[in-house]
């Protein structure tokens, strides 16, 4: 696949966990995002990946990009550079941005780093909460807690709002929280509507350096960048009520078959079908 990139002149730039970011000479204003099928589970990447993930995740990436209407970075145009076919449905052609590093998290539910932090401190990102919430509990209204971005392979650091002030000045923080407040208030609306609780989400905004607009970047709203759960088995309060719409059974699986040291197992033939078909299944209900 590297070399069909290579051939239209496309050179790897970015490596992430579960993703690859590609740069092209003769278009410096574009770059290439290329999912992978790889899918991470308490910080590994396991082996195998998962088939057709992200062709699946990019798909739900551009659909969110429709239905949000807010300026994004995918690249429209005529003279776009060629995409390999190997990698087309997996590839998203975007318009290189001035990236702010702040990750922009969005909270409509206690869970993950927002759970330890209030455990610890009865708030998250200096955000005071009500006393005595549960682990999955929904917040009485969603908050913006943002996260330094932390160099590739650590773990991003919650900060304040007052912090991301800091790190990019207060006009631009503000419209930071404000966009992925209302980004959010629409994603969770249109995915409850489909049975689907969006509990938390990561955005990404750069600044087009052509417009000086404030775009939303990255992949947006995908179970790799957000918490999906199943609003019945929520509802129902039993142990799944908390379950990852795509990762649980994976993370079920390791649970029953690891102990967390060294590097976890190769995850068998059967796990990986029905992660596969939980990955279809987000795709289906949510733009049904
Ligand atoms: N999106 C976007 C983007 C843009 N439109 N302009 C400039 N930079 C970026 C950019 C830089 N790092 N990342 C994270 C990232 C994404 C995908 C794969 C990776 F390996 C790493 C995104």
């Amino acid at each position: 696949m590297t070399d069909a990139l290579a051939e239209l002149g496309w050179q790897h730039a970015y490596s992430g966990k579960v993703r690859e970011l590609y740069e092209h000479a003769a278009h410096p204003a574009l770059m290439l995002v290329i999912a992978s099928d790889r899918v991470s589970a308490f910080d590994h990447v396991l082996e195998p990946g998962i088939p057709g993930k992200g062709a699946l995740l990019t798909e739900l990436s551009r659909w969110w990009f429709e239905q949000l209407d807010v300026p994004n970075h995918l690249a429209a145009g005529d003279d776009l550079p060629e995409v390999p076919t190997e990698v087309a449905d997996r590839a998203m052609l975007v318009r290189r941005l001035d990236m702010h590093p702040v990750e922009c998290v969005v909270r409509g539910y206690l869970s993950g780093s927002g759970w330890v932090e209030y455990q610890a401190t009865q708030s998250v990102c200096g955000i005071p909460l009500p006393a005595g919430l549960r682990d999955g509990d929904r917040l009485p209204e969603p908050i913006y807690t943002p996260a330094w971005k932390a160099p590739m392979g650590e773990h991003d650091e919650n900060i304040t709002f007052e912090r991301s002030v800091e790190l990019v000045g207060a006009p631009v923080a503000a419209a930071l929280r404000d966009a992925s407040l209302a980004i959010f208030a629409r994603a969770s609306s249109l995915a409850a509507s489909r049975g689907v609780i969006l509990a938390d989400t990561k955005f990404e905004f750069g600044t087009d350096p052509a417009t000086g607009v404030l775009t939303l970047a990255d992949e947006v709203l995908t179970s790799d960048s957000s918490r999906y759960w199943d609003a019945e088995l929520y509802a129902a309060g039993g142990p799944d009520r908390l379950a990852s719409f795509d990762k649980q059974i994976v993370r079920n699986w390791l649970a029953s078959n690891w102990d967390r040291t060294g590097t976890p197992p190769t995850l068998p033939p059967e796990i990986v079908e029905r992660t596969a078909a939980r990955y279809r299944e987000l795709l289906a209900r949510l733009t049904a």
